[in-house]
């Protein structure tokens, strides 16, 4: 397999009852790289998600990470290789503060707690929580706690960082800031991302590459550039294609 390439996802389907959710999905994540996964409402998008970083079982297809076969591996053990995601709703535990939060993260690698200390103000400095380490995490406006859930899940490191929807409920100023910080966690650790947002502007400025589902199947890949151009892309947004059938 290229060595270039971090998780590769190959004909993946995962079925509940008779609906298919994702159908026989190919897409790949290269070292380094920012991947978008976008599609309209009820495309597959949480589906895959969940199946890539193990809360689901595949109902067919095969997953690999960093070389290695991860198909059907739990989520705890997935994420102790190095693949780690956020959810769409806040994932902190809100009457516990910000450091409290942060160093959950820290639990599968670090043993030591002068070292797990380091890696909390280490990770709340890049995320901007440095000055409120000490409040509760439900205290903090909207904006700092989607950061406290981020935050969580890059304390631990991870190679692969999956986002669920990072960005719902920011205004464009924090949009801007967040965007600033998934750069820097590529740039200055060399992580990679898997992004899964709606809002198409953010998407598009931050990613190398984008997959597009809809309804649960591939349906192109490219830059933003060749993805906001593509006839199919923009009819299944615009519902043209369906209208049609
Ligand atoms: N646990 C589940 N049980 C049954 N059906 C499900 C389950 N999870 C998802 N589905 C169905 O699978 C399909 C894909 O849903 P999914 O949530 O993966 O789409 P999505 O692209 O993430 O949508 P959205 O952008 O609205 O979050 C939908 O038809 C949905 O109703």
């Amino acid at each position: 397999m290229n060595t270039q390439v971090l998780l590769k996802v190959d004909k993946l389907s995962r079925r509940f009852g008779g609906l298919i959710a994702v159908n026989e999905l190919s897409f790949y994540v290269n070292k380094n790289e920012i991947l978008g996964l976008i599609g309209p409402n009820g495309a597959g998008k949480s589906t895959t998600f969940n199946v890539v970083s193990g809360f689901f079982k595949p109902s067919s297809g095969t997953l690999n990470f960093n070389g290695q076969d991860i198909t059907g591996f739990k989520s705890d053990r997935v994420s102790r290789l190095g693949l780690v995601r956020t959810f769409q709703h806040d994932s902190m535990l809100r009457d516990m503060t910000v450091y409290d939060n942060i160093v959950i993260g820290t639990f599968s690698s670090i043993k030591h707690k002068a070292e797990r200390d380091a890696r909390v103000r280490e990770t709340a400095e890049l995320m901007g929580l440095i000055e409120v380490l000490d409040n509760v995490a439900g205290s903090l406006p909207h904006g700092l706690q989607r950061l406290v859930s981020i935050a969580i899940a890059f304390a631990a490191r991870p190679k692969l960082l999956c986002l669920d929807e990072p960005l719902t409920g920011l205004n464009q100023t924090e949009v801007v800031s967040v965007l600033e910080i998934f750069h820097r966690m590529r740039q200055e650790y060399g992580i990679s991302i898997l992004l899964v947002e709606h809002n198409m502007k953010a998407v598009m400025e931050i990613c190398d590459r984008i997959v597009v589902l809809d309804h649960g199947e591939f349906l192109a890949t490219g830059t933003p550039e060749q993805v906001q151009s593509n006839p199919n892309v923009i009819s299944a947004y615009l519902g043209k294609r369906h209208e049609k059938q």
